[in-house]
């Protein structure tokens, strides 16, 4: 029995794909005549829960298994071994327009899928006007879907998925096709879905997506869960993964924080629950051996004013002769989203020609262009080899600070607006003018 709080739980899910060069050879193998296909390990052992009302995004590079698992999920495929158990009735918007008769007009195909979904044909009825107008696919609702932009077909069938008040929805990607306003409406339905305590599973490649919308995330790379947790640290763990495939180094499984260098400035503003924890990587080959943080004359509280000017300094060693470096930073909100963040190349500085143990310090000076709220510092260190990033050492999240609510304003960043009130003429001129 799965526990009450939980909507889907996934234990120990593989699937494996057999894949035959020849048709025959699958015939040869049913007549025992020998093993004649090769196996493709799509999932080795995916397990993990997700409770009600929770919206987890999967992340990983292509081919990970991420479709596959949605597929099993979903009933489309079977696994080859583990189990899994889902809550209520799930609606899914996989491949584009999957479950769509093409022949079929858009109305006729709304019910088609309903019905693949699982609802009836009198609750349909009802909602169909509410689907239809979700759409916004015109005339051609009449019309068969052969005859679709492949836009009106994720539209329509997103506007399925989504009006037949599911238990939990799983996406897939599918979000990329529609046009930017189409996209919006389905974040804003989105979030109506999640407060009325929907579960949401989704598949993206937006690193972005998944920190604004998901409470968790889960990370699939070759067939394994390699992380699962707050979208921030899973999207850290990632952003590690991405830049070691690109090095070529080979890919490790995710340590837990490294505590080996001391961290200058000891405030931690928010609580140790809220608070990321600093996530550091790199080949070893330049460190960042100290940081900190200050306000206008000598303010080391990390609590600011509004439009006070802040230092970033890093203490960088390099450990090799290197031609090409950068020293990089990032402000983000604690959720993750990145809000502003430069290096010394974009600034148009050149780290050139440094020694093995030469040690430098690099100041960044900017204003607190932020509004009030808690924000995290991440900082980077990087060898540039043929304009290809080398890491050598990232400390993710590694300060946090806060902006003081000197000022009410709308948004994260203040856009130091200057306003100008100038009185024209009063009601009596105006009349008197006319
Ligand atoms: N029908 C199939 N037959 C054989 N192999 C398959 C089949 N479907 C998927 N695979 C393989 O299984 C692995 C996982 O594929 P899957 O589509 O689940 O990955 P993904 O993470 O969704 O990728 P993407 O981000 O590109 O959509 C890949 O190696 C893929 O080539």
């Amino acid at each position: 029995m799965m526990k009450n709080d939980l909507a889907i739980e996934i234990g120990n899910i593989t699937k494996t794909y057999k894949v035959y060069n020849k048709p025959y050879h699958k015939l040869l193998e049913i007549f025992n005549l020998g093993k004649k296909n090769t196996e493709i390990n799509a999932l080795k052992g995916i397990s993990f829960k997700v409770e009600k009302g929770k919206t987890c995004g999967i992340v990983g590079p292509n081919g990970s298994g991420k479709s596959t698992l949605l597929q099993i999920l979903t009933g489309i495929l079977q696994p080859t071994s583990g189990y899994f158990n889902v809550k209520g009735r799930i609606s899914a918007l996989l491949e584009l327009g999957a479950g769509f008769n093409p022949d079929y007009t858009g109305r006729e195909n709304i019910f088609l899928y309903a019905s693949i979904l699982g609802v009836e044909k009198k609750e349909i009825e009802t909602k169909i006007d509410e689907i239809i107008e979700f759409a916004q696919i015109g005339d051609f609702i009449d019309r068969s879907v052969k005859t679709y932009s492949s836009g009106m077909y994720v539209r329509l069938a997103f506007a399925v998925a989504i009006n037949v008040d599911p238990d939990i929805l799983i996406v897939d990607e599918a979000l990329a096709v529609g046009d930017e306003s189409f996209q919006r409406k389905c974040f804003r339905k989105f979030e109506e879905l999640k407060e009325k305590g929907v579960t949401i599973l989704f598949v993206t490649h937006s690193l972005g997506l998944v920190k604004q919308f998901c409470d968790e995330a889960v990370l699939i790379y070759k067939g394994e869960l390699i992380e699962q947790g707050h979208p921030n640290h899973v999207i850290n763990v990632y952003t590690k993964l991405i830049a070691e495939m690109e090095n070529g180094v080979k890919v490790t499984k995710p340590t837990e924080k490294s505590n080996d260098i001391p961290i200058l400035g000891e405030s931690k503003l928010l609580d140790s629950k809220q608070a990321p924890s600093e996530y550091r990587y790199g080949n070893g080959e330049g460190k960042i051996i100290s940081f900190r943080l200050d306000g206008e004359d000598g303010n080391r509280s990390r609590i600011y004013r509004h439009g006070e000017k802040i230092t970033i300094s890093l203490k960088l060693q390099y450990y090799k002769d290197t031609y090409s470096s950068l020293a990089a930073y990032t402000i983000k909100t604690v959720s993750g989203v990145e809000i502003t963040g430069t290096n010394t190349s974009f600034e148009g500085l050149d780290l050139k020609n440094y020694k093995k143990d030469d040690i430098l310090n690099v100041v960044f000076t900017q204003n607190t262009i932020l509004n009030a709220g808690d924000y995290v510092v991440s900082l980077g260190f990087i060898e540039l080899v043929d304009d290809n990033i080398v890491v050598m050492d990232r400390r993710y999240d590694v300060l946090t600070f806060k902006v003081a609510e000197t000022k009410k304003a709308a948004g994260l960043v203040d856009p130091k607006v200057e306003i100008n009130v100038s009185k024209v003429m009063n009601n009596l001129t105006l009349e008197n003018s006319e």
